[in-house]
């Protein structure tokens, strides 16, 4: 049973603390990302010159790796940031975006999680398949799965790394290994606006970085994604203005709309 008290205390603290998120993300998705956490009340930064990353790593309260755009010089960032944030003990975050496609990807990703141990995992069912599995090739960056097809892989790649791993998809899955839990909240149209995905992992960043509970910050950050979603859709055409809009709905989202709108 989901607790929507303590998605509220959580987005409370958010507002109150402004916690810094350190992102090294991919292009497609930079402005976005960033404005999604100013709308929940975190403070966004994307830095990712190997120069700078180990003194932002340091100061912030969690990191955010996203292999979207990888090239060699960005991947040697993310592994310096994460052993400073490793240890800081600040959570990690890690979206394996289009793992799977090239075996790059599938490289990064293996170095990226034995190396940086993330504390949250989220990806769609085909990376998360594909995480576990060399021999599964995927399209590109969109699933061609169905986010339940790939829990029993994802509750056994959290057991494997210890982390928390999360399947986006129409009913969202988050599992520690042990218990599981899901987020019914959403809509198809987010589909088709690029970079929900990695607004969701960038969000699961702020999430992180006020709730100990690796696994309670994975669910309240899926619930207020699908949450927002769910209402800016309906009030959108397309994926023009759901885009928007969504922002619109993360800047509003309090407790009372989290218990008027959520599905259990
Ligand atoms: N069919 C759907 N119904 C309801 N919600 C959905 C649906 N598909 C995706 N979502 C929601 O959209 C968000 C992004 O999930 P998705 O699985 O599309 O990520 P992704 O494929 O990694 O996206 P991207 O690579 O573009 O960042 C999540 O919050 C998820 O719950
Ligand atoms: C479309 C796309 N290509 C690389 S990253 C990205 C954003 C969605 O994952
Ligand atoms: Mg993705």
């Amino acid at each position: 049973m989901i607790d929507i008290s303590a998605i509220g205390r959580d987005l409370r603290l958010i507002k109150e603390r402004s916690p810094l998120v350190h992102n090294i993300t991919n292009f497609v998705v930079m402005n976005n990302t960033a404005n999604a956490l100013l709308a929940i009340g975190a403070s966004p930064v994307m830095a990712h010159a190997i120069e700078e990353v180990e003194e932002m790593a340091g100061i912030a309260s969690s990191l955010v790796l996203n292999i979207g755009t990888l090239e060699p010089r960005w991947v040697d960032a993310m592994m310096l940031a994460g052993k400073i944030a490793l240890k800081r003990n600040i959570p990690i975050v890690f979206d394996p975006v289009g793992v799977g496609a090239t075996s790059y990807r599938s490289e990064v990703c293996k170095q990226i999680i034995s190396e940086c141990k993330p504390s949250i995992i989220r990806g769609n069912a085909s990376e998360i398949i594909a995480l576990c599995n060399e021999n599964v090739k995927t399209k590109g960056v969109d699933s061609t799965e169905s986010s339940d097809s790939a829990l029993s892989w994802a509750m056994q790649l959290a057991r494997e790394v210890n982390a928390v791993v999360v399947i986006s998809g129409q009913t969202d899955y988050i599992t520690d290994g042990e218990l599981v839990e899901m987020i019914y909240n959403g809509s198809t149209m987010m589909e088709k606006v690029t970079g929900m995905g990695c607004t969701a992992t960038a969000v699961l960043g702020a999430f992180a970085a006020v709730n100990p509970s690796m696994f309670d910050a994975a669910i309240h950050g899926m619930a207020v994604m699908g949450i927002a979603g769910e209402i800016a859709a309906s009030a959108s055409k397309g994926n023009g203005s759901l885009q928007v809009n969504f922002l619109d709905e993360l800047y509003a989202m309090d407790e009372e709309v989290l218990c008027r709108t959520f599905r259990q």
